[in-house]
């Protein structure tokens, strides 16, 4: 069995009254994008949350290798989430006064990356995600789309191992959204980064390799991986 990348096992999160997850297992595998879909407030973003180690679970383990995200501190999962996580949401969360180009080259400006080489790595992301000519936009000046697509270059540009999506294309029309997936999953094969996207969409998850169900806290269906599928 292929070794998962992250794996999370009967994870349990509450907000006050709220159980948003109930026992939530799933594993990430390497270079894969996986879709987690599930009806509004099914615990969809949490678990995205809690794998990505942005909120840790009340109960349950999440496998990062050797590392248990659950029991990380929030200084280590911050490091983590700026060198081997790339995050994406809804609304790409761009510095407004900042160009495309300064917006990619941004994390590799903050691990140390002199301006000259962050700006290169920047202009190549931006490029194959189709938007080099907005590169000296700001996002304010950008579609939806292009705003997207420059998230989603800087969520890559450090060459993580994982890049975690939650409804990446939410507030696009259906064109842009397809031109978007296109040009993450294009992206995620040629570097072998997984993927974990979230999204109610059932177009957008068609993109992905596999899909996971989650429903009142629980991951209800999971694909088995290609190789694993008995036939
Ligand atoms: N920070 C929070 N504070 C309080 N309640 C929260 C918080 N985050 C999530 N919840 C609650 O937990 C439940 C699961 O929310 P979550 O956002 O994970 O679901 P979701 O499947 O992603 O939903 P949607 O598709 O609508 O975004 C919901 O009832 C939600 O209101």
């Amino acid at each position: 069995m292929t070794t998962p990348l992250i794996e999370a096992r009967g994870l349990v999160k509450r907000y006050g009254t709220t159980d948003a997850l109930r026992g939530a297992s799933l594993r990430l595998l390497p270079g894969e994008v996986l879709a987690v879909t599930g009806p509004s407030g099914s615990g969809k973003s949490t678990l995205l949350h809690c794998m990505a180690g942005i909120v840790r679970p009340d109960e349950g383990e999440v496998r990062y290798g050797a590392e248990r995200l659950d029991q990380a501190g929030e200084n280590r999962r911050s490091t983590l989430r700026r060198t081997d996580f790339g995050v994406v949401f809804q609304f790409g969360q761009l510095v407004g006064e900042l160009t495309a180009l300064d917006n990619v080259a941004l994390p590799l400006l903050l691990a140390g990356t002199s301006r000259a080489a962050a700006h290169k790595s920047a202009g190549t992301w931006l490029e194959r995600f189709g938007v080099l000519g907005q590169a000296g936009l700001r996002p304010g000046e950008m579609s939806g789309g292009q705003g997207q697509r420059v998230a989603l270059a800087r969520a890559m540009v450090t060459a993580p191992k994982a890049v975690f999506a939650d409804e990446p294309t939410g507030a696009l029309d259906s064109l842009a959204g397809e031109q978007v997936m296109t040009a993450l999953v294009h992206a995620a094969r040629e570097s072998g980064t997984s993927v974990l996207l979230v999204t109610h969409d059932a177009q957008i998850a068609a993109y992905a390799d596999r899909e996971a169900t989650v429903r009142d806290g629980v991951v209800e269906t999971e694909d088995e991986p290609a190789a694993e599928v008995t036939r």
